[in-house]
């Protein structure tokens, strides 16, 4: 990996140093880098164009990207986001969950064949998985204090153990900073995050 590289929009799961899970959503953009994340209500986060009309230039760039349902964090690139939520509202099995909805809306049908990516997690478990033009995957993966294991749309659309950087931050606003400025992936542009501190959860945007 050079020292700075275009990733994408990307998700960062894992635990704060001192053990809360977390997953962070970061927008970052080439194209339509005037966009904001948004607390629409306690359990939802959108993604939203500043400018009404770029709502409808593209219909991938207008979404809710975290959801909570009950005691689990949902959090996605697109408008999976809603669709996974309402199945673990009817509690449907995680892991079935993001293979039925990664596959059923499949890649994003853009210039880029741009993948879907998608976490689920509660203070017990993780899930992360990808829908690419060539290939579906899900996995259950295990958190550690202080890492994030990273997963984007390009050049790093994988659920590996090297995709793994370092977390500074315990509440969601100190991570939201931490990861819109971290400068290796290049474009931020907005970013959302659910910390699971104990019974609560809790969100917050950049
Ligand atoms: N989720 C998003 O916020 C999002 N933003 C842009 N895209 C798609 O990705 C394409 C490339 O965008 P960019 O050049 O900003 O990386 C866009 O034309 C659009 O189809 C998105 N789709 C998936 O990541």
């Amino acid at each position: 990996m050079g020292d700075f590289m275009y990733i994408g929009r990307f998700l960062v799961v894992g635990k704060t140093k001192e053990g809360k899970p977390f997953v962070c959503y970061r927008v970052s953009s080439r194209s339509f880098p005037n966009r904001e994340a948004k607390i629409i209500d306690e359990n939802t986060i959108a993604i939203i164009p500043k400018d009404p009309n770029e709502v409808f230039k593209n219909p991938y760039i207008t979404y809710n990207c975290i959801k909570i349902v009950n005691d689990i964090v949902v959090a996605t690139n697109g408008s999976h986001t809603d669709f996974i939520a309402e199945k673990l509202a009817f509690n449907y099995p995680k892991r079935d969950v993001l293979i039925y909805q990664l596959i059923t809306l499949d890649y994003e049908k853009d210039a880029y064949n741009t993948p879907r990516i998608g976490v689920i997690l509660d203070k017990e478990e993780c899930y992360m998985g990808y829908v690419k033009d060539d290939e579906l995957r899900v996995k259950k993966v295990e958190l550690k204090e202080g890492k994030g294991y990273y997963l984007s749309t390009y050049e790093c659309c994988a659920i590996s153990e090297e995709q793994v950087i370092d977390i500074g931050g315990e509440t969601p606003e100190e991570i939201c900073e931490y990861i819109l400025n971290y400068k290796e992936f290049e474009h931020p542009v907005t970013c959302a995050t659910a910390v699971i501190d104990k019974d609560e959860i809790k969100i917050a945007t950049l």
